[in-house]
Parts: structure tokens; C-alpha cells; sequence
């Protein structure tokens, strides 16, 4: 879709229904208010969001949320019963006229600029830059942040999930029923999507974003089942003849045989299991992946899913594999490997060697760390409630800080020097070192020229006066594109396959240690000569000297 068809049909374009200007703070409508009472309607603005410590003890996040603010500023409008609302709400002093102000107000004279979806990004370099009309930037603030810092969380928790896992294995979400509320559910399928999950067992993210739908089933179908009595129809057409097949004649011949091959007697496997597997397989024969750790992985789970696969394989169905959900998925899963792979060679059956393991049950980044070092053989995780909860670190901490004025820089300033803000309108430049690793975030004040290929840069840090060094970078990007001006979209956000694509791209610009999991190096965020200068000089400008008596 080019920029004009998304102009006319962004309003159509899927965006959760509570993105809406009043999913804000109060506080931003009272002091739109105040400003618009104290003449400011003229002024303009910058901002700048940005956070300040990356998450998860990591040096690195994930920039992801700027199509749903795009969207956001697309439809930004007070409709008539938000604005009543309002009325109602506000106090009664409020002149009637800044009602009327805001019955006509968009986004239209905001200028917004972005770090591309899907960048890897750092502390203190602005993710968006917001200009305009101060009142209608300030209005702005809350919900961008919303829309931005859970959406960049998840997609670097996603990421950090891929990365331990390695790409060899499949990653499922599973965390809905687990989630913070529906719309944490939503939103963490389509970021931890972006974040390099395959797919979510969360249909509506399935057709609201495209995403993949994956699942298996629960233990509930299994207990559902007491005995083999407990199924009607137990025929299926052969796959290619199409000639009728008793599967559960099948399956239990079958379970005789395969617990002699592997040494299970098959009195203590379940029926009520072999039931449930067999209606599964009946209901899905192309696609039959089933639970296996109801009752007993090793004594009935195992048995029964290759009885039921191999009488699938004698109607010419491919099982698909099996989901272990309790237990030691170590173990277990090298346990069912193993048993695969011996039944594989006596019935000359090599695929079955291959059948897919998932394991599932509180997975998170140290549990894949700890399953990877004892040597798995699991194929995929199935990962809920750490994943979507994003259990290490609630929440990112993005800010949105007022760093220019009508033309005029403005710093906050803070006992905390982590927490003063770089003012005035920048640039941000990622430079790169000759092996194409990239070596430092630079930010420079607009005014400046930018870095050039070769050509030395002093590169400083922010606050600390010793922290120095040059930089002659082998290739220099330039960080922000602008997304929306003059009320229009002026640059397509990419589609989420695309913007997957680029969360695993740009990590591997990333140098390893920096993205190691104990104690990763820090990357290098810096600012210009001239930067540190504007920064420290306005910085003494706005501090008041204090006076000892
Ligand atoms: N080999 C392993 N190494 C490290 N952690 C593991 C290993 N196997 C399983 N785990 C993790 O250990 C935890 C086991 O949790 P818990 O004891 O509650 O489960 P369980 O008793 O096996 O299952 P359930 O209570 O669902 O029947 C889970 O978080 C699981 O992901
Ligand atoms: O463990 P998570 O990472 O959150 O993954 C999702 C879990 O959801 C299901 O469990 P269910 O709701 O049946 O409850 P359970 O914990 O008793 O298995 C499934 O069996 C997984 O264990
Ligand atoms: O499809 C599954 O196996 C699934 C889906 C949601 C939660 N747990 C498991
Ligand atoms: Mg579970």
C-alpha cells in the first residue's frame, strides 16, 4: 500500500478500538487548559521520547509500537461525547470556548520522526521525536508512551527468548489466558511476533496482525476420556486409496508391538489417554501433535502417541510429534528422542526419528539457558506466562521530555545526573567500526553536519567530562526518518514480517558481548563536542548557586 492508499484507509486499518485521545493521563488535559488559558496556543514544541536504562539487565531493546502511534495520530480526535464527557468531568470554570478549541483539534501540524520498527536501540537516543504545537504535542504524550513502552518490552523480551534458544528451534506464545488482561494479551502476540516468536496460539492476533496460529491441545481433552468405549466412530480413510481403516484396532496392535520394542509393559499405559489420542488423531490426521504428560510421560504417554502415529502411518498419515508440559523436559525429552529414534530403526521408519518435540510449563530465559547446557531435544518451547508477563522487568521505563521551546532549548535537571535530559533539537547517528559492528550511538545538535564516512568524529560522553574518543566510522546512519507531516503519512511503516526481519538484522550488528546474557558490555551512546558544550552550558545557566553560611 503506498503512503497515499494508507493516508484514506488508515482509518480502517486495524488499531485496538481503546487507542483513543482520552487513553490519557488528566493531568495532560488540565494543562492543556492552562496553556491554552495562558495564550500558548501558538507555541510549538519539541519532545523527545526516549528511556533511560535498557531492560532485563541487557545492554541492548527493541524499538517497536510507532505503526499503532502512527495510527494514533492518524484518528486523533475528540468525538462529541468525549468532549461532553469532559464537560462533565472538568471542572465548571473551564471557559466554554476551549471546548469548541478542542472539538477541532488533530494532528495535523505535528511533525513526527522515528527510529525505524524493529531497530535495535539504546539509553537517551530519542525513539520519536515529536514537533508541533505544544498543547497538541503535550495531549500526545501518555498514550504514546503506552504505545511505545510495552510494545518495546515485549519485543525485546521475544527477542532475548530467540537469541538463548538459538534459530534451530521454534518458539510459540502461549501466554493469553496468562496475560495482563486482554489487551496485554493482544499486544504481547504481535510484539513477541516482531520479537522473533513463529507463532501464538492467540487467534484474534492471528487475524488482526497475520501472525501464524500454532497450538496442540490441553490436558483437559485427555482426562475428558475414561476408556476406549469412550469413542464413536473410530474409521478413516486411507490417505491415498481412501479404503476405510479401524484406527483403534490399529493403534492397539500397535501398542503391543511398540511396548516390546521399548521395554513398557502396556498394562500401565491409560485408556482413557489412548482414547483421547485416537479421537484427536481421528479429528486431525495431518496434523496430530498430542500431550503426552496427562499420566506418565515414560509409562503411558509415550506408548500410546506411537500407537496411535504408527497406525496414522499405516493409513498414510505423518504424525506430527508430541508436547511434554510437566517434569524434567531435559529428560523427558531425550527420553522420548531416544524412544523415537529406536522405533524409527526396527520398523524402518526414519522420519519418525524426526517427530517434533514441544515443551511448555513456566519456561523462561534460564530455564532454556539450563535446558541448553544439560543437552535437550526439544524442537519447540511453548512459552506463556513469563514471556507475555514479561517477568524479569514489568516495565520499560520510556520518558517524554519537553526539550525545546519556541525555538528555545530546555533542560530538566535532577540530583541524578542519569536523569537530566539532553536538550534542544539532535540528530542521532549509528557509526560503525571497519568489521561492520556497529560501535557507537552519536547524537549531535540538528545545526551540525553530519558525520562523514572517514572523517574523525570526537565522540564524547554526555556526562562525564574524561570520557572521550575518536571515531572514524566505515559507514554512518542516520537514525530518523519522518514518519508524519502536514497530516499526512509520509513514510509506510513496514509490514510486521518486514519489521521481524529487522529486529534479527539489526542485532547482528551488535557486537556478542554486548548481547550476552551475564554481564553484558554496555554500547556506547554519545554526544557531539558541540552537544556537550550546549548541554553543560545550559546546564549552568538553569542550576542556581547555592549559598553556605
Ligand atoms: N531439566 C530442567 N532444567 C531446568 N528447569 C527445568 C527442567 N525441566 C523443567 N524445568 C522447569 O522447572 C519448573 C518445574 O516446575 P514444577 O515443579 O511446578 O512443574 P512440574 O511439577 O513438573 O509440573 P506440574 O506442576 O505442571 O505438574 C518449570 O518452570 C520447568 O520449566
Ligand atoms: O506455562 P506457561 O509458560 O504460562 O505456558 C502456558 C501454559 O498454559 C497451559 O497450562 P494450563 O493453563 O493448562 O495450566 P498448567 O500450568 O496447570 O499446565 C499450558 O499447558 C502451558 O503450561
Ligand atoms: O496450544 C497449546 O498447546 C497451548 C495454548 C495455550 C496455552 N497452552 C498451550
Ligand atoms: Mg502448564
Amino acid at each position: 500500500m503506498s503512503c497515499e492508499e494508507l493516508n484514506k484507509n488508515i482509518k480502517m486499518a486495524r488499531q485496538n478500538g481503546i487507542v483513543q485521545p482520552l487513553l490519557t493521563d488528566l493531568y495532560q488535559i488540565t494543562m492543556a487548559y492552562a496553556y491554552w488559558k495562558a495564550g500558548k496556543v501558538n507555541d510549538v514544541a519539541v519532545f523527545d521520547l526516549f528511556f533511560r536504562t535498557n531492560p532485563f539487565q541487557g545492554e541492548f531493546t527493541i524499538f517497536a509500537g510507532l505503526e499503532e502511534c502512527l495510527k494514533f495520530l492518524v484518528n486523533f480526535h475528540y468525538s462529541e461525547s468525549d468532549i461532553e464527557y469532559l464537560m462533565q468531568t472538568l471542572p465548571e470554570n473551564i471557559e466554554p470556548e476551549f471546548y469548541g478549541y478542542l472539538k477541532d483539534l488533530t494532528c495535523k501540524d505535528i511533525k513526527l520522526s522515528a527510529i525505524e520498527e524493529g531497530s535495535v536501540v539504546f539509553p537517551r537516543v530519542p525513539l520519536l521525536r515529536v514537533e508541533g504545537p505544544l498543547i497538541v504535542a503535550q495531549l500526545l504524550e501518555t498514550t504514546l508512551l503506552t504505545l511505545v513502552n510495552f510494545a518495546s518490552l515485549m519485543a525485546t523480551n521475544a527477542a532475548r527468548y530467540r537469541m538463548v534458544a538459538g534459530k534451530n528451534v521454534s518458539l510459540l506464545e502461549f501466554g493469553l489466558r496468562r496475560a495482563q488482561g486482554p489487551d496485554g494479551g493482544l499486544s504481547a502476540s504481535k510484539y513477541a511476533y516482531i520479537g522473533g516468536f513463529d507463532g501464538t496460539s492467540n487467534v484474534l492476533a492471528g487475524k488482526m496482525f497475520n501472525i501464524p496460529v500454532k497450538g496442540t491441545h490441553a490436558h483437559s481433552f485427555v482426562t475428558s476420556f475414561s476408556n476406549l468405549n469412550d469413542i464413536q466412530s473410530v474409521t478413516i480413510r486411507h490417505m491415498d486409496t481412501q479404503d476405510p481403516c479401524n484406527l483403534l484396532e490399529l493403534a492397539t496392535e500397535w501398542r503391543k508391538r511398540v511396548s516390546a520394542i521399548i521395554d513398557i509393559s502396556p498394562d500401565e499405559a491409560s485408556d482413557g489417554e489412548l482414547a483421547a489420542l485416537l479421537s484427536y488423531a481421528l479429528a486431525f490426521p495431518t496434523g496430530f501433535l498430542a500431550l503426552v504428560d496427562t499420566y506418565d510421560v515414560k509409562r503411558s504417554g509415550l506408548l500410546n502417541f506411537c500407537a496411535v502415529a504408527l497406525a496414522l502411518n499405516d493409513c498414510g498419515y505423518r504424525a506430527v510429534g508430541i508436547r511434554i508440559d510437566s517434569g524434567d523436559l531435559a529428560y523427558l525429552s531425550v527420553l522420548a528422542r531416544e524412544t523415537f529414534e529406536n522405533i524409527a530403526e526396527v520398523l524402518k521408519l526414519p522420519w519418525f526419528a524426526k517427530l517434533t518435540i514441544v515443551a511448555s510449563n513456566d519456561i523462561n530465559e534460564e530455564t532454556i539457558l539450563s535446558l541448553n547446557e544439560q543437552g535437550h531435544k526439544i524442537d519447540c518451547f511453548g512459552i506463556g506466562t513469563h514471556l507475555v508477563t514479561c517477568q524479569r522487568q514489568p516495565a520499560l521505563g520510556c520518558v517524554y521530555k519537553l526539550v525545546e521551546i519556541n525555538g528555545h532549548p530546555r533542560i530538566k535537571l535532577s540530583q541524578d545526573v542519569g536523569k537530566v535530559t539532553i536538550p534542544g533539537h539532535k540528530q542521532a547517528y549509528r557509526l560503525f567500526g571497519a568489521d561492520g559492528h556497529a560501535l557507537i550511538d552519536l547524537l549531535q545538535r540538528s545545526s551540525e553536519p553530519a558525520p562523514e564516512v572517514g572523517q574523525k568524529v570526537l565522540c564524547r560522553h554526555p556526562f562525564q567530562e574524561s570520557k572521550r574518543a575518536y571515531v572514524s566510522p566505515s559507514k554512518v546512519e542516520h537514525l530518523y526518518k519522518v514518519y508524519w507531516r502536514d497530516g499526512k503519512v509520509t513514510t509506510m511503516p513496514k509490514p510486521l514480517s518486514e519489521v521481524r526481519e529487522r529486529v534479527q538484522s539489526t542485532l547482528k550488528t551488535l557486537r556478542q558481548d554486548i548481547k550476552r546474557n551475564l554481564n553484558p558490555t554496555p554500547y556506547k551512546v554519545a554526544v557531539s563536542d558541540d552537544l556537550y558544550n550546549f548541554i553543560h552550558d545550559l546546564w549552568l545557566q538553569n542550576a542556581p548557586i547555592g549559598e553556605l553560611s
